[in-house]
């Protein structure tokens, strides 16, 4: 039996240029709902750019992004912060507020989205918390005496928040020990099965591709050159694919996946 895959990222012919520079040039990508996509490519290719117009942070020079069959950018205000509510995003610097305690960064969206009273939304920032690994008292903390990797899961117990379908994640592991990122690497993938979230990891760590992702899309000379499982992806004939699978690193988390 074949099942029809939803799409609930749908990007077409999209175009971003910065000046004369050109990032994005008719690329297209769909994302499937309940899977865990990583998005890679050398420094520069737009994968932060591409995230961020998913999202609606970046306006497009050209094409279209749907998200849940919206587009963003062309819906009146409170539509548009309904489909908004659907998804949660975790920057590379886990972009918390510092003059607020770890559980208040998490409760913020819970007041300001939802409208629960502040008592409500710091009882159900703990859950999160707890839902991201953090032992009860990180959330009395402020977010400058948390370690590096405590950083990414308060930021993770934000992006929550909402529970939300879709998570975006730019580069979750990137400044964490191979120990911390491992263990956030299966946190995601736990969440994933358990919630039936959406991922969208932009990510250049080739042990969190083979061991959280169920399809990869590259990024290369301004579009997504091939998007499929791993392994598929690593056979692809292009110099970058090729350097970065099946260079020392990539043979090493080739490895290390086939053995796990
Ligand atoms: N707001 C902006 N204004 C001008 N240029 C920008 C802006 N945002 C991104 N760029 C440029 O667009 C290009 C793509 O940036 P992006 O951050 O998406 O790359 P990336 O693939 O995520 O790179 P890395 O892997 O190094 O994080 C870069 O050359 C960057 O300098």
């Amino acid at each position: 039996m074949v099942t029809e895959r939803e799409t609930v990222i749908e990007v077409r012919g999209l175009v971003n240029r910065f000046g004369t520079q050109t990032v994005h040039d008719n690329l297209d990508l769909d994302v499937y709902r309940g899977e865990i996509i990583g998005i890679v490519g050398g420094s520069g290719t737009g994968k932060s750019v591409l995230l961020r117009t998913i999202v609606g942070l970046v306006r497009p020079l050209a094409g279209e992004v749907r998200v849940f069959g919206e587009n963003l950018l062309s819906l009146p205000a409170e539509r548009r912060s309904r489909v908004e509510r659907r998804f949660g995003v975790l920057f590379q610097s886990g972009a918390l507020f510092s003059s607020l305690t770890v559980a208040e960064n998490v409760a913020l969206p819970l007041v300001e989205h939802a409208g629960l009273p502040r008592m409500d939304a710091q009882r159900l920032a703990g859950v999160k918390l707890a839902l991201a690994g953090l032992p009860v008292d990180a959330g009395r903390k402020p977010p400058s005496q948390l370690s590096g990797g405590m950083i990414k899961r308060a930021a993770l117990a934000r992006a929550l928040a909402l529970d939300p379908e879709i998570l975006f994640l730019d580069e979750p592991t990137a400044g964490l020990d191979p120990i911390s990122a491992a263990a956030f690497d299966s946190l995601i993938v736990t969440l994933r099965n358990a919630l039936g979230l959406t991922v969208f990891l932009v990510t250049h760590d080739l042990d969190t591709l083979y061991s959280t992702c169920d399809r990869v899309a590259v990024l290369s000379q301004h579009r997504v050159l091939a998007a499929a499982p791993i392994d598929e992806v690593a056979r692809t004939d292009d110099p970058w694919v090729q350097a970065y699978f099946n260079g020392p690193r990539g043979r090493a988390a080739t490895l290390a996946a086939h053995r796990g």
